[in-house]
């Protein structure tokens, strides 16, 4: 389990997180809902170790002490390509970084159709995602963090990218996946949290998923509503 327990973290005198715990099971999918500036991106740096200097634990709850980075793979809300990198060297680099293997691409890319040995700076915003996704596909992770994964992606590429992520969490994988896009998010997850000013405001079950919706127009647009009404 990747657990996190009461995370504070601020930029200067920005609290941006303000004790927020969740925990992400084995063969679960975890939903992490926010507006713009929540603290979805800040959370996950915190729990892969991009972030420094903030308080709280993260770890990975798992037999061997290993660090959450070792047992989990992330795919960035917005993956960096360096220049003059095809996207095969690319995946290559990813996995010597880690001294595993590299294992033939062919099978993972005939699903995602990616030209490997064009530069990968060169390429759409949505083969990019892409891109990271086949690096971490590659990879046998216990656990995924997915930051914004169907972001420019095409309705093709959409539809695929949900049947392999229930997959992955019915062969037991923990995923942790954010997503502006609600509907997606509650097709695929099986719990998720939402984060309002810095704390989890409230934890849903799938079965709550219903109310999700209503709920957050309450919870981030009140006001918003109540003038709309005045004027419709
Ligand atoms: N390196 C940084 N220095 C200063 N402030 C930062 C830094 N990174 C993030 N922030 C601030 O922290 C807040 C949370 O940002 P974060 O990127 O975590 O939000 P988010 O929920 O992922 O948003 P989005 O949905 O737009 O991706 C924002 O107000 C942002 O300006």
């Amino acid at each position: 389990m990747l657990e996190i327990t009461d995370l504070h973290k601020a930029y200067g005198r920005h609290e941006v997180l303000r004790g927020v715990s969740l925990a992400v099971r084995p063969g679960t999918i975890h939903g992490l809902i926010g507006a713009n500036g929540a603290g979805k991106t800040t959370l996950i740096n915190c729990l892969y170790g991009l972030e420094t200097g903030f308080t709280g634990t993260v770890r990975a709850g798992t037999a061997g002490g290993k660090q959450v980075r070792d047992l989990t793979g992330l795919v960035p809300y917005e993956p960096y390509f360096y220049p003059r990198l095809t996207g095969r060297e690319y995946v290559q680099f990813c996995l010597q970084a880690r001294g595993r293997p590299v294992p033939d691409l062919g099978p993972w890319n005939q699903l995602l159709e990616l030209p490997l040995d064009q530069y990968a700076n060169e390429y759409s915003a949505g083969m990019k995602k892409k891109l990271a996704l086949l690096a971490v596909l590659v990879q046998d992770f216990q656990f995924l963090i997915l930051d914004e994964p169907f972001n420019g992606l095409d309705l093709e590429a959409n539809l695929l990218l949900k049947e392999i992520l229930k997959r992955l969490r019915d062969r037991g994988t923990g995923l942790l996946l954010t997503s502006h896009i609600l509907g997606t998010l509650t097709e695929v997850a099986d719990e998720a949290s939402v984060l309002v000013a810095g704390r989890v405001q409230r934890h849903y079950a799938a079965a709550e998923f219903g109310t999700l919706e209503a709920d957050l127009l309450a919870a981030l647009h009140g006001e918003k509503l109540a003038h709309l009404r005045t004027l419709l």
